[in-house]
Formats: C-alpha cells, sequence, structure tokens
C-alpha cells in the first residue's frame, strides 16, 4: 500500500468567507482536520499565515507536513482578482453576437496556450462562464481555474516540476498577467532543495506596471521555504498593465541572445 511522503494544503483569503462550509469556517477548522490524516508524519503538522496581519484578507495560508526533506522542485501559485472586463469576457460561453465559444476557443483566445506552449491541455469550458484547465510536459503540471463574473472575478494558475532555468520567473508571471490583466494579485513560490537550485524563482519579483505590497517567507520543516507576494496595479501608470504585452519582444531579444529554447 502506498503511503504519505509529505503533504502540502494552501489559499489564499476567501473573497465570502462567510459563505464557507465545514471545514472550511477557519484556518485553524482546516488544519485540525488536516491534523487527524496528516499530523502523524515525522515533521508533525505545521501550520502559517503570511502577509500583513493588518490586511487581515490579504493572505497566505499554508499546512505542511514530511516524512523527510523532499526532492529539489519550484511550485508557483498564483491568485488574481478584479479580471478585466475584456479578457474575462473570453470565459463566457455566449458571446453578444450569439457566438458560443467552446474551452479550446477560449485556451487560445485568452493566451493561455502561450503560458507554457508545451504543456499538453485538457480544458473545460462552464456553462454559463467558468473555465479550468490541466496542462502536462513530462514532469511539470500546470492548472488554471477562473471565475469571469464581475464583482468577483478570480483566476488562479499554479504551475510545478518545471526546470525553472527554462524560462524565468518574471517571464512565467508576465505571460499568466497578459491573460488576466488583474487588478490585484499574489504569488507564492515554494521551493525545494535550495534558493539556488530555483534559479529567479528564489528572488524577488518586480512586475512593470504593479507595485509590491510585501514580500514574506516562511521555511517550512526539513528546508523547504515560501516566498509570498502581492501585488496591486500601479495607479501612477493606468496605462502601465498593456505594457507587459510587451514581454514578448523582451523574450524573444532573450532567446536570440542566448540561443536558449524554453522546454518544459
Ligand atoms: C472555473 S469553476 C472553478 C471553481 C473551483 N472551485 C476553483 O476555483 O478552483 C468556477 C466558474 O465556473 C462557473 N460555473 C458554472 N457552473 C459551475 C458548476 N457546476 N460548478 C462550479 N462552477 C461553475 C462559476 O460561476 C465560476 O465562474
Amino acid at each position: 500500500m502506498l503511503s504519505v511522503a509529505a503533504v502540502k494544503y494552501s489559499r489564499g483569503s476567501f473573497i465570502f468567507p462567510g459563505a464557507q462550509p465545514a471545514p472550511h469556517r477557519s484556518f485553524s477548522e482546516e488544519v485540525a482536520v488536516l491534523n487527524q490524516f496528516f499530523g502523524c508524519l515525522a515533521s508533525g503538522g505545521s501550520a502559517y499565515v503570511m502577509g500583513d496581519p493588518d490586511v487581515p484578507n490579504c493572505n497566505w495560508h499554508v499546512y505542511y507536513a514530511t516524512e523527510k526533506p523532499e526532492l529539489p522542485m519550484v511550485t508557483l501559485e498564483m491568485c488574481m482578482t478584479g479580471l478585466n472586463n475584456e479578457r474575462a469576457k473570453v470565459f463566457f460561453k455566449n458571446s453578444e453576437l450569439g457566438h458560443v465559444s467552446s474551452a479550446e476557443e477560449m485556451t487560445k483566445d485568452s493566451g493561455i496556450c502561450d503560458i507554457i506552449p508545451e504543456m499538453e491541455i485538457c480544458d473545460f469550458e462552464f456553462d454559463p462562464c467558468g473555465y479550468s484547465m490541466n496542462g502536462i510536459n513530462g514532469k511539470a503540471l500546470s492548472t488554471i481555474h477562473v471565475t469571469p463574473e464581475d464583482g468577483f472575478s478570480y483566476a488562479s494558475y499554479e504551475a510545478m516540476g518545471f526546470e525553472p532555468d527554462a524560462i524565468s520567473y518574471n517571464n512565467l508571471i508576465e505571460r499568466v498577467l497578459r491573460c488576466f490583466e488583474p487588478l490585484d494579485f499574489s504569488v507564492a513560490v515554494t521551493i525545494f532543495g535550495g534558493r539556488p537550485a530555483a534559479s529567479s524563482y528564489g528572488r524577488k519579483l518586480w512586475i512593470d506596471g504593479y507595485n509590491s505590497k510585501d514580500l514574506v517567507q516562511q521555511e517550512l520543516p526539513r528546508g523547504g521555504l515560501v516566498m509570498y507576494q502581492s501585488f496591486m496595479l500601479s495607479t501612477e501608470r493606468p496605462a502601465s498593465p498593456r505594457s507587459i504585452l510587451h514581454c514578448w519582444e523582451s523574450e524573444e531579444a532573450e532567446k536570440r541572445v542566448t540561443g536558449k529554447e524554453m522546454v518544459f
């Protein structure tokens, strides 16, 4: 029988915390349930709330337990709110002009297919709106979930098992932002195997057009590290999110200079 080697549960702050069913009514309730299953692992269960305590609706929650140190790996988790209306429209099945969009069209029209082009994508469109996909390429996995409704729009992006040197942290984040152009977003990077092996993912993120609100780091038992950063659209440069559309030009230039293919 397979036994559990390690477990990590992580989430941001709920947009509607009062609407959550048990055991998600509070993080301590979630941790109590997780400990029933995983508290017996060698490290014991450890729980952290990261982020500015003065901004209670903008925190990153992590539960972690492991039997032993994990193999080197980088995991990226991105939460985006306040999606640009035009970008969000892509994820409505029926357009104002009467066109009915498939999940495949959403993957293409949103730019999701270009985030990591090597990914084989299994996508799904909800009715009347909403979108989910899972992507795989060798050991690399990614997943996206989109809630496009105005007023509580939200998109998440996760990727793990990829080669950190194959695409820079900045370029990956910019490709995701280009699909959704959110007002606010957060990024949590979990690193196993030491910061140097994580390449650019072990460093502070700078994104043109967005202000970094905070950067918090948390060590995990047996050598893991979580880096959490949150961002808001810069008010100084109202047109700036569109500037990330130019990220392709710098990537192409980078590829021309280094001659390096971005393979996952
Ligand atoms: C993409 S699903 C994913 C939800 C999932 N909990 C997540 O965020 O990981 C959410 C979007 O699909 C829409 N939707 C339509 N039918 C749904 C269903 N049966 N279950 C969940 N979401 C549905 C919601 O209105 C929302 O826009």
